[in-house]
């Protein structure tokens, strides 16, 4: 009786589970702009690149279509850190307690968010998972770090990394398995070439960023907002759709925080010992997060072509007697184009129209979509629609490659700069309050008079009822507010 009542409870949370997941009526559109959330959580599921299904909050499961296009984002991250002197390292998952816990400040900032490995089979270890790793890394760097010519020391990992948060978990964007982590640790001989380092790192961050299209503002987080444990931290942060900020990536100068606690020291030229002076810097899947919001519209995904797992979709029109003679075209474009590395795919099945197809691979985001129907045979021509604009060309076949290539980095283009607009749009220079509130309540950021005193900063925030990010990294961001008084302390003068 009890094992039945017990699969009958099961059944029936599996039921309930899927009488919420399919409310009637569930075709209702959903819409970005209006809906954000409601949206993202739906084209993530409608296209099966994501699933957040999975019964453990805050992780879970990527399905083929997002594995293929996380891939793509991940070559060109691993290209990027490989061609600047990082060497790619994988490191344990488990950290001894007593090394979470020597630098201070880190373990201030991670004490409540970590996993901790209550048992391993019998012994009693207090060991965490890895909210982050440099008090995994520097153990080891002080193993392999001796001399000023092992210097600068630069690695870097893509894994998981796991943290309690506080905050509602969501999907790929805020999560408790981080499970897309690239991490870089470098030590350096003194702070000037760490810094070159975060300059370097800033770099790379920017062309990830243009690389998936995705705007971002850079700015010195304030000193109470910082990495646990680093002298400064420079983010990057975009505007998602609903007006809201997120953090997408993020680069620490660390001094010699950590060194010093972890004894990692090295020979300098002149026969003394120094200790190492290191960064991190660190995105993770919340990249792709901000893609997918970004470049979205109400028919789906729109994917820049740099990362479509799919590139163009080719669809034959089909008529009474000219299947042959259709799929022959078809396949010979498809050839061409996929022997000079495009990313193409046919979809010439018989059980769906045209029409279907069209918005199929549209929800899917595919940049480019070619027709061919008997008439484009004669006429010796193809008809080419973007995904982008939806705006569709006839163009000659002849030189099909040459076309397709300049359009799909036009699609690259257009897509950086349609988001690039957005975020300017959303981003306003005032010196009041009041003014400050208002754009504040439209969404977005704001750029206003501060003195650079941390009290006034926090008092600032309080008065704006909003998260200061920080100082803008191109300081010309700041010209033309001299002779301007803080936001909050208007007896000081504003430097920012
Ligand atoms: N809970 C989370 N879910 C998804 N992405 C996250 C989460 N927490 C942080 N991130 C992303 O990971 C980036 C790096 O995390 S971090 O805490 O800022 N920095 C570090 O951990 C440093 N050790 C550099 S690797 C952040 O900029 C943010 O984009």
């Amino acid at each position: 009786h009890n094992v039945f009542k017990t699969f009958l409870k099961q059944q029936r949370g599996i039921f309930i589970a899927k009488l919420q997941l399919i409310k009637p009526g569930e075709k209702r559109p959903r819409e970005k702009w209006k809906d954000f959330t409601d949206w993202f959580n739906w084209v993530i599921m409608e296209t099966e690149l994501y699933d957040y299904r999975y019964p453990v909050k805050g992780a879970y499961v990527w399905r083929p279509y997002g594995m293929k296009i996380r891939r793509l984002v991940e070559t060109y991250v691993r290209f990027l850190h490989d061609e600047t002197g990082h060497q790619e390292v994988l490191f344990p998952v488990f950290i001894p307690y007593e090394f979470l816990a020597k630098e201070s400040e880190h373990i201030r900032g991670f004490e409540s968010e970590v996993f901790w490995v209550s048992k391993g089979g019998a012994n009693e270890e207090r060991l965490v998972l890895r909210p982050t790793s440099e008090t995994a890394m520097m153990p080891m760097f002080k193993l392999w770090i001796k001399d000023h010519t092992d210097l600068p020391f630069r690695v870097y990992q893509i894994v998981s990394v796991f943290r309690a948060e506080t905050k509602a978990t969501r999907p790929m964007i805020r999560l408790r398995e981080i499970s897309m982590f690239k991490e870089a640790h470098t030590a350096h001989a003194d702070r000037e070439d760490a810094e070159r380092q975060v300059r370097e790192a800033v770099e790379i961050y920017k062309k990830i960023f243009d690389y998936l299209g995705i705007p971002y503002l850079i700015n010195q987080r304030p000193e109470w907002d910082k990495f646990a444990g680093a002298v400064y931290t420079m983010a990057f942060d975009t505007v998602m759709p609903d007006g809201k900020t997120m953090q997408i990536g993020t680069v620490h100068y660390l001094g010699t925080n950590f060194s010093k606690v972890f004894d990692v020291k090295y020979l300098t030229p002149n026969g003394d010992w120094d200790y190492v002076h290191t960064t991190s810097y660190g995105i993770s899947e919340r990249v792709i997060a901000a893609m997918i919001a970004m470049h979205g519209d109400d028919k789906g995904l729109v994917l820049p072509p740099n990362v479509a797992p799919i590139q163009v979709i080719i669809i034959p029109i089909m008529y009474k007697g000219t299947e042959e003679i259709i799929l022959r075209e078809t396949r010979s474009i498809q050839e061409e184009l996929s022997n000079v590395g495009i990313r193409v795919k046919i979809d010439d099945r018989t059980d769906r129209t045209p029409g279907w197809k069209y918005n199929y691979w549209e929800m899917l985001g595919v940049p480019l979509r070619i027709e061919i129907g008997p008439k484009d045979i004669e006429n010796r021509q193809v008809v080419l629609a973007r995904r982008d604009t939806l705006e569709k060309y006839v163009a000659p076949r002849d030189g099909i490659v040459d076309t397709v290539r300049e359009l799909l980095n036009t699609i690259n283009d257009n897509l950086r700069n349609t988001a690039w607009e957005f975020l300017r749009s959303m981003t306003t220079k005032v010196t009041t309050v009041d003014e400050a509130r208002k754009w504040l309540d439209r969404g977005g950021v704001v750029e206003v008079p501060w003195s650079g005193d941390n009290d006034c900063g926090m008092k600032i925030q309080q008065l704006l009822d909003a998260d200061a990010l920080g100082v803008p990294l191109d300081k010309d961001a700041s010209r033309d507010i001299n002779g301007l008084r803080d936001l909050a302390c208007n007896d000081k003068q504003a430097n920012y």
